[in-house]
């Protein structure tokens, strides 16, 4: 992550929903960073922010839905600030999103073809004929074969994997700085999976899009991604480059996640191990590390003091906050 001028830089965000409980702390003070080009995934339990803190960072979530606090700039100017027309703006030209599932986002009656080329026509020097063939050029690009017949398609008429690399080439039309991929590849089966995020590695490095990608999938985050970071109960947790992180976690629950990831075919000795207990309530969260009361290594100092962040002394980008951390790599023949 470039210190100067990140093309998104989150800085302790807090966003809280009023609930008949009291106020839930979904998001918890969470920083972080995204250069240009760079993939950023962000990964944890179910619950435990990742797609609040994304939804947030897209402007999607703001402050008429949640109490929020903190700051997101996207090349310096403030998201939250921003008035609705501005952050239209910035959508789908600069900022773009891809969806788990891309029949919810497409139109269902018009074709495909018109809806690229809808998008392409936000920008006022494109005229029709060029939108047109730019269209045919962006379903090429992203692996849909006999392009000029498929934009005539409507969205139903593709399959899942098409779909979602006709989300894709919506995406990058207008060449976007920023891609925000929730789950991406979540509904698709493995083989279009593998095809999809290997689409998404391209376009980064060929036009230079920073990429966001929330999942639950770790493998997905440690193959697809150049750092990561972790979230547990609404905090990030550990975070770094993905080999570092993944291939030696230094916090527990980094591990615990890890350790339950089923494999197959591998000739694997363990089994999968989901992690016991369950997350906290986000209304009345433990005082200490939030992972405490589900932690085997837990120590006194666990339950009611915070741990901040600590580098790790051999690769100090890579950070955790742990009073008892692994030591050395746990199962760093499992981290990818
Ligand atoms: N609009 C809302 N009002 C109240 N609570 C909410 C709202 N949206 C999310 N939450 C809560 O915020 C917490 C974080 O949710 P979030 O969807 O970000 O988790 P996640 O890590 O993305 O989970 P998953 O992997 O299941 O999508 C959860 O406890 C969720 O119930």
């Amino acid at each position: 992550m470039t210190a100067e001028s990140p093309l998104l830089r989150i800085t302790d965000l807090v966003v809280e929903f009023p609930t008949a409980g009291g106020p839930l702390r979904a998001v918890d003070g969470v920083s972080l960073e995204v250069a240009q080009g760079q993939r950023v995934g962000i990964v944890g339990e179910s619950g435990s922010g990742k797609s609040v803190l994304s939804r947030t960072a897209m402007g999607l979530l703001g402050r008429k839905d949640a109490r929020i606090s903190g700051e997101i700039t996207f090349q310096g100017r403030s998201l939250l600030d921003m008035g609705d027309r501005q952050r239209r703006d910035l959508w789908g030209r600069e900022i773009a999103m891809v969806f788990q599932d891309p029949l919810s986002s497409l139109h269902p009656i018009t074709p495909v073809g018109d809806q690229i080329v809808e998008t392409l026509r936000r920008d006022p020097a494109m005229d029709k004929r060029a939108a047109r063939a730019r269209a045919v050029e962006l379903l090429d690009m992203v692996g849909i074969p006999q392009a000029e017949r498929r934009l005539r398609a409507r969205a139903h008429e593709l399959s899942g994997g098409m779909r979602q690399r006709v989300m894709i080439a919506i995406a990058v039309a207008n060449r976007p700085s920023l891609l925000f991929a929730d789950e991406p590849t979540t509904a698709l089966d493995v083989t279009v999976q593998a095809r999809i995020l290997e689409l998404f590695d391209e376009l980064c490095r060929e036009l230079s899009i920073g990429l966001v990608m929330v999942s639950h999938d770790l493998g997905v985050v440690a193959q697809h991604t150049d750092s990561v970071a972790v979230m547990y109960a609404g905090r990030i947790v550990e975070r770094g480059p993905v080999d570092d992180v993944l291939r030696a976690p230094r916090m527990r629950y980094t591990n615990a996640l890890l350790a339950a990831i089923p494999r197959m075919g591998e000739g694997r000795r363990e089994l999968p191990r989901p992690i016991g207990g369950l997350p906290p309530d986000l209304i009345h969260p433990p005082a200490g590390c939030r992972f405490a009361p589900r932690c085997a290594h837990a120590v006194e100092a666990c339950a009611d003091q915070v741990p901040a962040f600590r580098p790790v002394p051999e690769a100090p980008s890579h950070e955790y906050a742990c009073w008892n951390p692994a030591s050395r790599p746990v199962r760093t023949e499992e981290a990818r």
